[in-house]
């Protein structure tokens, strides 16, 4: 038999219910705000923060555009919670602290969980601002050894195998279809797709994203999968939104140094455009640039589920 490490669930609720009215402490939704996505704490009112370190089992989120703070309150009524930051393997934190706090929120009551992330567009098609509901992922470490439920089940009531073919809730994303058309977006402003899950911390190389785009995803990010692993054995609905904060470059051929060499000594050096790099700032400043479409339709859902 293993030794089992224990999780503090009990210790992490009273923690709460001790900074939280007693009206708001069980939501019904639960939300992660990704990077750069905090503004959607804007729309909850009745607003009371529960900071990380002084619930037990919490980690902190050292990634800028994370906070480190659970929001209680309501939506449109409902009550609901908000991860003010989320945490990512590659800050070092190990699976079940990355997940830790999805166990918490579905012991507070939540039915329904709404993720929201930042993320690279591999999909041509997809224009950055786009919205992307995932109705699908592709996740190459949980298929070589980095799934987020492996180890001992956290409940004697979990299953040990969670199917994926219904991951995504398809009644959550008809809400979502809904709130689009009702706040009269652009149709091209919210789409579905697929997400592959990488550990990052490294953005995609060339290649990367080329083989990430001819196996099928649309987007790519780090984060939300190892989420919505737990979501499901938990039990929760989920919903799973990406806004698409850069195109990941796919160049179709590279950069011929040999060539430019050879125009060089030839006296005719080559005009060479300028090279696309991605950087977190930028993901930050689209996410606070388009956050506020991706707060107005996480606000719809959430007022809609019945
Ligand atoms: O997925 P979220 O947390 O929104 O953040 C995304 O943005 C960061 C990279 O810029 C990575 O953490 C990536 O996963
Ligand atoms: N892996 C990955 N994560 C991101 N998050 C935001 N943009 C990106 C990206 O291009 N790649």
């Amino acid at each position: 038999m293993h030794d089992v490490p224990q999780l503090p669930f009990d210790a992490a609720i009273a923690a709460i219910k001790a900074q939280v009215p007693e009206r708001l402490q069980s939501p019904r939704v639960g939300i992660v705000c990704g990077s750069g996505l905090g503004g959607i704490v804007n729309s909850i009112q009745d607003l009371h923060l529960v900071q990380y370190n002084t619930i037990p089992g919490f980690a902190e989120s050292t990634v800028p555009g994370h906070k480190s703070s659970l929001a209680f309150g309501t939506m449109g009524g409902v009550p609901v919670v908000a991860m003010l930051g989320r945490f990512h393997p590659y800050e070092g934190h190990p699976l079940r602290v990355v997940v830790y706090p999805i166990r918490v929120m579905a012991r507070l009551g939540i039915a329904n969980l709404i993720l929201t992330n930042a993320a690279g567009g591999l999909n041509p098609k997809l224009a950055v601002g786009t919205i992307v509901a995932l109705h699908d992922h592709l996740a190459l470490p949980n298929m070589t050894g980095m799934n987020a439920l492996l180890g001992p089940l956290t409940s004697p009531t979990h299953q040990r195998f969670i199917p994926l073919s219904d991951a995504y809730s398809p009644g959550l994303r008809r809400l979502l279809f809904l709130g689009a058309h009702h706040l009269g977006l652009d149709p091209d402003a919210v789409t579905e797709g697929t997400y592959a899950w990488v550990s990052g911390p490294t953005y995609e190389s060339p290649a990367e994203g080329r083989f990430l785009r001819l196996v099928g995803a649309d987007v790519v990010g780090m984060s939300t999968v190892p989420e919505v692993l737990a979501a499901r054995e938990e039990g929760l609905d989920v919903m799973a939104l990406s806004l698409v904060t850069n195109a990941v470059v796919i160049p179709e051929t590279y950069r011929d140094i040999r060539a430019e060499v050879a125009a060089e000594l030839a006296g005719k050096p080559v005009d060479l455009p300028p090279a696309q790099v991605v950087s977190h700032e930028e993901v930050l400043e689209i996410g606070k640039a388009k956050g506020e479409v991706m707060m107005k339709l996480v606000e719809y859902v959430v007022s809609a589920i019945p």
